[in-house]
């Protein structure tokens, strides 16, 4: 799973161009006059659709990739409801956008590129997020160490193994403290922990860190995987047209997101997804029932009116829940 990881890693969006894009869309205007004629017309339609739209030009003045981000306030390409995810998580936490096109996220966020649909991509996001949350641990407890109330004379070096944090516990933490604990102990790594590269502190011998690191990947594979407070999901493919087809392919993606929820949540966590109105959202809204708490139909003011798009908002994952 790990060399799979490293796989994803590096077919992922951060090295491939924005402008291949363009360059797609330049090789469709050149086929032919008409087409030409008639996407300049649908283009000027959309310019002023887009000029007249209150929440495009909110979003152009804070600087978020699109309106969509809107949406949260009140999916990852091309990465705007991560921005607004980063900036209301704090420092000390990951956002992971992941999407079937390659893009670039924001800065601090990470991603993935594959189609969710498959489970093998989600196993090799799980994968990500059980790694990103070892790493994060460790920079925590390196935190931690460092606010800890100064040790008693002779009980210094025990105070500085990791497993005698205890006592630090409900220290409050600073972002300087792994480099000044590292400073004692001699080593520091830099791990990328959601885009932002994070101190990582070792305070044990090589050969002690050795003999951890196979401990660890022996607990690694028991870990409960349910590692994450949200997950928010406004995937949708290319619509056809035809409401059936349109409305068949949202739930699909849905309950993708879904699963994926079941299975990585804290009891507490929440989820959001984008489904297109039809015959099987009451069905889906009923499984939602089963795991969440509280459910909830929101038709956001900045979601198109002639769009049959809407969001389910659940709250609070159940400890136990029956699906
Ligand atoms: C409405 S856009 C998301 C916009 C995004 N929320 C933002 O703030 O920029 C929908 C995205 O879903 C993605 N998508 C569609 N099907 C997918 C799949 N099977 N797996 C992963 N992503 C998918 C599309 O590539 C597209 O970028």
């Amino acid at each position: 799973m790990a060399s799979l990881c490293r796989i994803t890693r590096r077919i992922s969006p951060f090295h491939i161009p924005l402008g291949i894009v363009t360059g797609m869309e330049c090789r469709v205007q050149s086929l032919a006059p008409q087409t030409r004629c008639a996407s300049s017309a649908a283009s000027t339609r959309w310019k002023t659709r887009q000029g007249n739209d209150p929440y495009t030009r909110e979003a152009k003045l804070q600087g978020l990739k699109s309106r969509a981000a809107f949406k949260l306030l009140e999916g990852f390409a091309p990465g705007s409801w991560s921005q607004v995810a980063l900036e209301r998580t704090g420092p000390y936490n990951h956002v992971l956008g992941i999407d079937i096109l390659p893009a670039q996220p924001p800065r601090g966020v990470s991603s993935v590129q594959g189609n969710f649909l498959s489970p093998a991509v989600r196993a090799i996001v799980k994968e990500s997020l059980r790694e990103t949350h070892a790493r994060m641990k460790e920079a925590d407890r390196a935190r931690r160490v460092k606010k800890a109330p100064p040790a008693p004379k002779g009980a210094a070096a025990a105070a500085s193994r990791p497993e005698d944090v205890s006592a630090a516990e409900e220290a409050e933490t600073t972002p300087s403290a792994a480099s000044d604990v590292a400073a004692e102990s001699g080593v520091v790594e830099l791990a990328d922990v959601g885009g932002r590269k994070e101190e990582v502190v070792r305070t044990m011998s090589y050969i002690d860190m050795e003999k951890r690191e196979t401990k660890s990947v022996v607990e690694d594979a028991k870990l409960d995987d349910r590692v994450v407070d949200v997950v928010i999901s406004d995937m949708m493919m290319n619509t056809s047209g035809i409401s059936f087809r349109d409305h068949a392919g949202s739930m699909d993606l849905c309950t993708a997101a879904l699963t994926f929820a079941c299975e990585t949540l804290r009891p507490g966590g929440n989820f959001v997804c984008k489904f297109y109105q039809g015959a099987e959202d009451k069905n889906f809204e009923r499984r939602l029932n089963t795991v969440f708490s509280r459910v909830y139909r929101v038709k956001p003011d900045s979601s198109r009116k002639e769009s049959k798009e809407a969001y389910f908002v659940a709250i609070g994952r159940n400890k136990n829940p029956l699906s």
